[in-house]
């Protein structure tokens, strides 16, 4: 089957400044990369610099002359985020742009970052909310746009309210859907808080559909080591046509991020769940992102977790 490509057009980003995370890999790597061919200066905090390294001279290779840096970062450890948020506001520059993409999925053994939180909960969610609190005067000075990357998981399972941080009985699918749910609420909530604190800032959420990457892919890093049956379907569907590849299930975020229509608390994603065509669009709310009292909720409780605080 002929695969249907599809693409956005991005504006011209000259003199924007643009902060992605987890661009070293997947679907980052080709934000990254497209955000930079458009002419914005591309901040990449990475965990592994060598990994970071290999992704710039990607990009410099897709477009010479690419202004691209990396910036260390471990979304595990909110010291090493506060600690990236306290050198990105000693540089002083405002940012115009943030995709919130890095994120991890279902690791084999029930893990916890630095703070003792479970592992999806703390990468995909919490941190991205404390780098947010850290940017925030930057964010605000460049009257930025924030994308948040959530997941079809999302639309399944719902918030572990009773044990936000899994300390307990553990089930990593269901963490990993609390998590993106915990992490859609939050960018939702942000441009509610935005709007009526008068921030300057706007925020919009996206969904990529499912796209063979690393995320899903056998990890040594994580302890797994051979892909699962349903990895290698997602593969086999991808080389197919009829799911996404890193290049077109990164189209949301990149739509979300940069397109003159794309509008503030909305929610994007594939036009068609399975991703077949890749063209971006804006969708209906799952209805576990719909709560605006739970989006109050977990704002509050992410704050007193992460220890950070946002303007009034
Ligand atoms: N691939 C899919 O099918 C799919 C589906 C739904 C949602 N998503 C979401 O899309 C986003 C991008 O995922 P991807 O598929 O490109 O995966 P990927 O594994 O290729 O990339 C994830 C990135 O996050 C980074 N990261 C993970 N833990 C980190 C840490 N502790 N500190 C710093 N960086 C860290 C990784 O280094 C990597 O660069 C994720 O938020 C993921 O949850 C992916």
């Amino acid at each position: 089957m002929a695969r249907t490509t599809a693409d956005i057009t991005v504006p011209d980003l000259t003199g924007k400044l643009a902060v992605v995370t987890g661009a070293s890999d997947g679907m980052g790597l080709f934000l990254a990369g497209r955000l930079a061919a458009a002419g914005a200066e591309v901040i990449m905090p990475v965990r592994n610099r060598r990994k970071g390294e290999t992704a710039i001279a990607t990009i410099r290779e897709w477009h010479p002359g690419a202004a691209v840096s990396l910036r260390d970062l471990d979304l595990a450890s909110l010291r090493s985020v506060a600690t990236l948020g306290a050198a990105l506001r000693d540089e002083g520059r405002p940012i115009h742009l943030m995709i919130n993409n890095a994120g991890v999925m279902t690791p084999p053994t029930h893990q916890y970052t630095a703070e003792g939180i479970e592992l999806q909960f703390g990468t995909n969610h919490l941190a991205h909310v404390a780098l947010v609190a850290h940017l925030m005067p930057l964010l605000r000075a460049g009257r930025a746009r924030v994308t948040s990357q959530t997941s079809v998981a999302a639309n399944s399972n719902e918030i572990n309210w009773d044990d936000p941080t899994w300390q307990g009985p553990y089930n990593a699918g269901r963490a990993y859907s609390h998590s993106k749910i915990a992490f859609g609420l939050f960018g939702l909530e942000l441009q509610r808080r935005s709007e009526a604190g008068n921030w300057g800032i706007t925020s919009n959420i996206t969904q990529p559909g499912i796209a063979p990457t690393n995320l899903l892919a056998a990890r040594p890093e994580v302890g797994r080591t051979r892909d699962t049956m349903s990895v290698r379907l997602i593969r086999v569907l991808s080389r197919v046509g009829l799911l996404g590849t890193p290049q077109t299930a990164m189209l949301p975020a990149l739509y979300a991020a940069t397109h003159p229509d794309a509008r503030p608390g909305r929610f994007y994603g594939p036009q068609s769940v399975a991703n077949m065509s890749g063209r971006p669009g804006e969708q209906k709310l799952y209805s576990n992102l719909r709560s605006e009292e739970d989006a109050a909720r977990m704002w509050d409780l992410s704050a007193k977790l992460a220890g950070v605080s946002f303007p009034a």
